[in-house]
């Protein structure tokens, strides 16, 4: 199985499934000297872990991470980084009426059809138990780079949408309500539609919003590796994401350039900012700012049609413990994606120019 790395100078893997022992990863190339606040590291792990609240799904787990290497007395040494959360609450009988039978937009197909041996428990390695690695390694990174502010929101659910500009909301807001919306009132009828949605067995898509702030100009690395395609390719890797936009966005294939071109203040900086804080794959210094698509849940509490592993129709039901949306405990996620990107391109800058 390949394509569990991710970064080029600060590099993540991850291994695990989510009713192994264990999951972790390995962070390479993080230089020495990295002051590394591990309460810091937990916080974040605790507005991603399961459990956290009623509209989350309700397996347990303390997602304690043991860093096992590569931090001695408060700082990175400059070796590889390893750590392991431990799987503490699966309950995989949940999962033996799936042996061989195939959620409908699950992984389960695909994943018997490319490796035909398939670790039906709870997903296994297709499971967002997978991304407790990436919120850790995130945590590190942003440490690496704290003068950068990645903040991530959720801005819509379903028809639920956010109506505000990052600008106009109180970011410090976000973390006061269980959906992770910065404004109280959009937030409680969220809260109220996931409520419903899950009370019918049914699951609701969503969206997140994150904002890079503090950014210097220069990083990216064109043609390839332009800051915007890392970045998409960064969130297109998360569970169930179905679309990325930044800037403008789709939005911006509606204007002329007339409005929609940035025009310069004497400083360098734009007077909007269409560009989202990117040009030519390059940051221009501006804020950084995209949407991250989160399709439904796939797995549902009621019946679907689906096909079993010899190809017969049968009808089946999800059991278990899952989230109704997935965007509350998407938003940690997000900043960490966001973070190691960032991470990657501050240490590859530092080999553009003498
Ligand atoms: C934070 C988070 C939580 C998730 N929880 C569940 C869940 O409880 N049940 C489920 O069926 N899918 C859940 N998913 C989505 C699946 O992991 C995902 O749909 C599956 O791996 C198939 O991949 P794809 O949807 O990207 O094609 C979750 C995704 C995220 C990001
Ligand atoms: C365990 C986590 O989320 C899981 C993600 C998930 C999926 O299919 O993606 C399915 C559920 O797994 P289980 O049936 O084992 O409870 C979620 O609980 C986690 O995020 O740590």
């Amino acid at each position: 199985m390949a394509g569990n790395s991710f970064g080029t100078l600060f590099k993540l893997t991850t291994f695990g499934e989510s009713h192994g022992e264990a999951i972790g990863g390995i962070i390479d190339g993080c230089p020495a000297g990295v002051k590394i606040d591990l309460e810091e590291v937990q916080r974040e792990m605790q507005r991603r872990k399961p459990g956290q609240s009623a509209i989350v799904t309700q397996r347990k787990e303390a997602d304690t991470v043991k860093f096992l290497s590569g931090i001695f007395e408060g700082k990175t040494t400059g070796t590889p980084i390893g750590f392991i959360i431990e799987n503490a609450d699966q309950r995989s009988k949940d999962y033996s009426h799936i042996k061989d039978v195939y959620r409908p937009s699950h992984a389960d197909y695909t994943y018997d059809q490319k490796y035909g041996n398939r670790d039906y428990r709870g997903g296994g390695r297709s499971s967002a138990r997978e991304t407790a690695c990436r919120v850790a390694a995130g945590a590190v990174a942003k440490q690496l780079i704290k003068d950068m502010k990645i903040t991530a929101y959720t801005s819509a659910v379903g028809e639920i949408n956010l109506e505000k500009d990052y600008k106009d909301l109180d970011l410090s807001e976000i973390e006061k309500n269980v959906v992770r919306c910065p404004d109280e009132e959009t937030a409680a009828k969220m809260e109220a539609h996931i409520r419903e949605i899950r009370s019918q067995g049914d699951t609701i898509g969503g969206v997140v919003e994150c904002v890079i702030q503090n950014v210097p100009a220069g990083l990216g690395e064109p043609v390839f590796d332009k800051l915007h395609a890392k970045l998409g390719q960064a969130m297109l890797s998360i569970n169930a994401v179905k679309g990325f936009e930044y800037g403008s966005g789709f939005k911006g294939a509606t204007m002329r350039g007339s409005d929609h071109n940035d025009l310069f203040n004497e400083d360098g900086s734009t007077r909007t900012n269409y560009s989202g804080g990117i040009q030519g794959g390059i940051s221009n210094g501006m804020d950084i700012y995209f949407r991250v698509a989160f399709k439904p849940v796939a797995t549902l509490i009621q019946k679907q049609e689906t096909i079993d592993t010899e190809g017969q129709k049968v009808e089946m039901q999800g059991k278990g413990r899952h989230d109704p949306c997935v965007v509350p405990r998407a938003v940690p996620i997000v900043e960490a994606m966001a973070a190691l990107v960032m991470a990657d391109f501050y240490l590859l800058n530092k080999t553009s120019k003498i």
